[in-house]
């Protein structure tokens, strides 16, 4: 691949987000409540919660879309905070992308380009580097009605990276897509982004797509950042309730929440453990949900194999106790948790 397609080695590739004390009402409605962070330079990070968490407001902001209440927003170093979104040398690309519908997927790719008033021949071996960059050459003279809703997002993102933006920026850009082209789409953005090294800050709400794609994750939710780290700082040390249920299923067992694949079961009654009876073994594959109930009327539940599952000889109706094989990594009762949902 040409690295001049995208910023491998560039000064920009180093550009970073910074976000100080970024504050955003509607009317009484608090929707970002003094946002810091920091987007690592060159990094892929993901901006993750529930719905109506706050994404979206900051992602606008960051693009110059909107305007914070108070706080400011640096791209590369520079105040970015009241600038025009096309002075901050941002891409952005939506869920819904607007494409140029009487326009080829190149000449679309080519727009940015061709009015910033760019040479013929630069725009040509540009354009032609970004449809293999994100795998549309076949496609450069196709209309946009007549590509798949993947191939109109890839083509989104060569849009994007033609005018060499500092940042990109992301919001749901695979939402409207079907499951098997959204995951299609995030082992090929990986890719994309281990090739240019743009930083790129996404937003999405599914925890699976920023366990599986982000360097980092910011988790956002009512407003307010909940946690920042690595995939697996994030999945392993939880900082709080809310965080650990929203990156994966969890269960609660004697007071205390704990994912239901780091339960012990056990066929005798040990230190520790908590005596339920098996209410129901349900198979999903080669796994096997076991619920249960224990004697205050809590309904944990425990993820198995089936080859667990025949070695304990569990079945409906046995008593058997169930032990957390990992000590929780925050302090019990620690704010806003919602109750587990089952998976
Ligand atoms: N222009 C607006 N006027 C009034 N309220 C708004 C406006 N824009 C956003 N909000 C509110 O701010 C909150 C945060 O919205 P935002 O779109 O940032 O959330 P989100 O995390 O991106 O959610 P989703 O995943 O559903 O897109 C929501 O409660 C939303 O209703």
């Amino acid at each position: 691949m040409n690295q001049s397609a995208g910023h491998s080695g560039s000064a920009e590739a180093q550009s970073g987000i910074v976000v100080r004390g970024v504050h955003r009402s509607f009317g009484d409605f608090v929707a970002l409540e003094d946002i810091d962070l920091e987007v690592k330079p060159g990094g892929l990070t993901a901006l993750l919660g529930p719905s109506g968490g706050g994404k979206s407001t900051l992602l606008r902001i960051i693009a110059g879309l909107d305007y914070p209440d108070r706080g400011a927003v640096e791209i590369g170093g520079r105040d970015a905070t009241f600038l025009p979104p096309q002075r901050r040398s941002v891409g952005f690309v939506f869920q819904h992308y607007a494409a140029f519908k009487h326009l080829t997927t190149a000449r679309n790719v080519a727009f940015g380009l061709e009015i910033r008033k760019r040479p013929r021949a630069e725009v040509h071996d540009r354009v032609a580097e970004l449809l293999e960059l994100v795998h549309l050459e076949q496609f450069a003279d196709r209309l946009p009605s007549q590509l798949s809703g993947g191939q109109r997002q890839r083509m989104a993102l060569a849009r994007a990276l033609a005018v060499q933006p500092e940042v990109l920026l992301l919001d749901e850009p695979f939402g409207a897509l079907d499951a098997k082209v959204r995951k299609e789409l995030r082992d090929w953005l990986r890719r994309l982004h281990d090739e240019v090294h743009v930083t790129t800050l996404f937003v999405t709400h599914d925890q699976e797509e920023a366990l599986e794609v982000a360097d980092e994750i910011v988790v956002i939710s009512q407003g307010r950042i909940e946690q920042v780290g690595s995939p697996a700082q994030l999945y392993d040390h939880p900082a709080n309730e809310f965080v650990m249920s929203f990156l994966g299923p969890v269960t609660r067992l004697g007071g205390v929440l704990v994912r239901p694949h780091d339960i012990e079961v056990l066929t005798d009654e040990r230190a520790g453990a908590v005596q339920v009876e098996v209410t129901k073994l349900l198979r999903v594959g080669y796994e096997v949900r076991a619920e249960t109930r224990a004697q205050d009327g809590s309904t944990p539940w425990v993820q198995l194999t089936r080859a667990q599952v025949a070695e304990l000889d569990l079945a409906e109706g046995a008593t058997v106790w169930l032990r957390p094989l990992v000590a929780t990594p925050f302090p019990a009762g620690s704010p806003r948790a919602p109750e587990p949902v089952p998976a």
